[in-house]
């Protein structure tokens, strides 16, 4: 990967962006150069989504500070281009250049308005009220206006961000525009991966005005990075291609510790994600009534029997379940129940990588998530969802605030590898790095779907070598893997065709065509 192509990964605070901006503009390039550089290139990409064929009138919303200055550029270069611009200036007050920039507008005679309304006949809304440097939360007639706009079904695209967005949280200061398309200046921004803000974004894309990777990275390499992950980064931690000569017990050994008679889908579709990992050796330990069952639908698998309880939770793991040293990698939880928390305790104890998901992420909380991690030798992967999250780490306040501090701080404090679950799933390693899965379908909200992630998550571990680093972005591979098969079994399906078994499915074929394309 070339240092841009690195650049298209990274994720940014409001404050990095200002400083990387700020060394550009003490490397020499003028203040006016680069915002005449971004804004061009926006407008040009704003033409080729809304050309003049489709949309001719085009309403543009002005804020005081550079992301209005922008938004005044864009609009010279669309009335140049003849498209009928008007403009809504709701502020008297504007920055140096952006205050030029109305001026020789208002000489070009584009009309403008301290009124939302003399726009609401535009077919598209432009929005330039605020970008990063947006602080406070917005009110009065502004706050109005923005919920006025929301009304309308026009579509909106936004500049940077959408205004109103806090530009790391993606909370909604206040209220904030619901775009269509948000044009994303230059790096990545972490409101973009934040769940909340998701629903104001509309699709995002990165206007790549090509910010110096020696400037980025001078601030970026003070911090623990956090990246997306993709398809480059992700084809070099999957175990292909293998090595030529090689047999099942150097592909890794996955024990999975999971079912109970009330909840046996999960041990099948967590076996399922195991199995589309390609491990070379699976081992299932299940309640002794579900062997037959899991028998029949993993039959590659070892399924090991193991005494259970009256309600039918595993009560006890067998000698050949118990002796760890024979897994390189286990993975325990989907449907065990809140009984078998004594498997949970012993399991904690193998010195060997441990995934824990669902009821093994329940058991944990119930044991003391600090207390039991504290005393593990080897690297633990936690997998919670929000709710899971809660339980484990009642100490961090809303996490849904701000999921990507939330799993740092998570991981920090417990030492584990934190994957939390969501729209924008997020994976924090206990020095802090973070990757970022960029991209998912919400038919993945379905029952299961996680049993198949902790399946895979186990088995791409099991197969390579689990030094520290290389672990996360297992992890992160796998959580990739796991949304793009869901992308892709939704296309075909919709999204409403995505069970988990079907997801699991998915797996192997995106995969396929994945690595053929490149
Ligand atoms: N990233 C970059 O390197 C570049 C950034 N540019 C643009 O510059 C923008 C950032 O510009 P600025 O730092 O001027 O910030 P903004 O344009 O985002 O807004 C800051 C202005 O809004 C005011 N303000 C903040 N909160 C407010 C509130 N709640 N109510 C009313 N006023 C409020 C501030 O006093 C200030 O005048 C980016 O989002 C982007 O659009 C581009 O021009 C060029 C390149
Ligand atoms: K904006």
């Amino acid at each position: 990967m070339n240092p841009q192509q690195q650049l298209e990964q990274v994720v940014v605070t409001a404050e990095q962006m200002r400083q990387i901006e700020a060394r550009i503009f003490a490397a020499g390039m003028p203040v006016a150069a680069l915002m005449e550089k971004a804004a061009g290139l926006t407008a040009s990409r704003i033409r080729q989504l809304y050309p003049l064929s489709q949309v001719s009138r085009v309403g543009i919303l002005i804020g005081p500070g550079h992301n209005g200055g922008d938004a005044l550029v864009i609009a010279r270069e669309l009335h140049l281009a003849g498209y009928q611009v008007s403009l809504y200036r709701p502020f008297a007050k504007l920055k140096d250049l952006t205050a030029q920039h109305a001026e020789y507008a208002e000489n070009l005679g584009i009309p403008s308005h301290k009124d939302l309304q003399s726009l609401q006949n535009c077919e598209l809304i432009i929005d330039g009220l605020f970008g990063f440097g947006l602080e406070r939360s917005l009110s009065g007639e502004i706050a109005e206006a923005i919920d006025r706009l929301n009304e309308w079904s026009q579509p909106v695209v936004s500049i940077d961000i959408p205004s109103g967005l806090h530009t790391d949280t993606g909370e909604v200061l206040g209220t904030a525009v619901r775009a269509t398309y948000t044009l994303c200046l230059g790096l990545w921004k972490r409101g973009f991966f934040q769940d909340a803000a998701l629903e104001y974004i509309g699709k995002a894309e990165r206007i790549d005005f090509g910010v110096p990777p020696q400037e980025a990275w001078a601030i970026l390499s003070q911090s623990e990075p956090i990246r997306q992950i993709n398809l480059s980064s992700a084809k070099q931690y999957l175990p292909v291609p293998r090595p030529p000569v090689t047999h099942k017990y150097k592909q890794g050994h996955l024990l999975v510790i999971c079912g109970s008679r009330r909840y046996a889908g999960g041990a099948i579709l967590t076996g399922l994600g195991a199995r589309a990992s390609g491990v070379g050796m699976l081992s299932i330990a299940v309640p002794e009534s579900l062997k037959p069952l899991l028998v029949t639908h993993l039959s590659d698998a070892l399924i090991i029997d193991c005494p259970e309880t009256e309600t039918g939770a595993i009560a006890q793991l067998p000698p050949i379940a118990s002796d760890f040293s024979k897994y390189q990698v286990i993975a325990c939880g989907p449907g065990l129940t809140q009984q078998a928390q004594s498997i949970v305790q012993a399991v904690l104890k193998a010195e060997c990588p441990l995934v824990l998901d669902a009821d093994g992420l329940n058991n944990l909380a119930q044991l003391g998530t600090m207390a039991s991690l504290s005393l593990r030798k080897a690297p633990t992967v936690l997998t919670p969802h929000l709710g899971e999250f809660k339980r484990l780490f009642p100490d961090i306040d809303r996490p849904d605030r701000d999921r990507i501090q939330a799993v740092q701080k998570a991981a920090a404090q417990s030492g584990a590898i934190i994957l939390l679950k969501g729209a924008r799933t997020a994976i924090a390693h206990p020095q802090g790095s973070v990757w970022l899965v960029p991209t998912s379908t919400p038919a993945l909200a379905r029952g299961g779907s996680g049993d198949v992630l902790t399946g895979l998550i186990g088995g791409l571990l099991a197969q390579s070598a689990t030094s520290d680093g290389l672990l996360e972005a297992l992890v992160a591979t796998a959580a990739w893997w796991h949304a793009q098969a869901g992308i892709l079994a939704a296309q075909e399906r919709t999204e409403l065709g995505v069970d988990a078994f079907t997801l699991s499915q998915y797996l192997l074929p995106f995969l396929s065509n994945a690595i053929d394309k490149t």
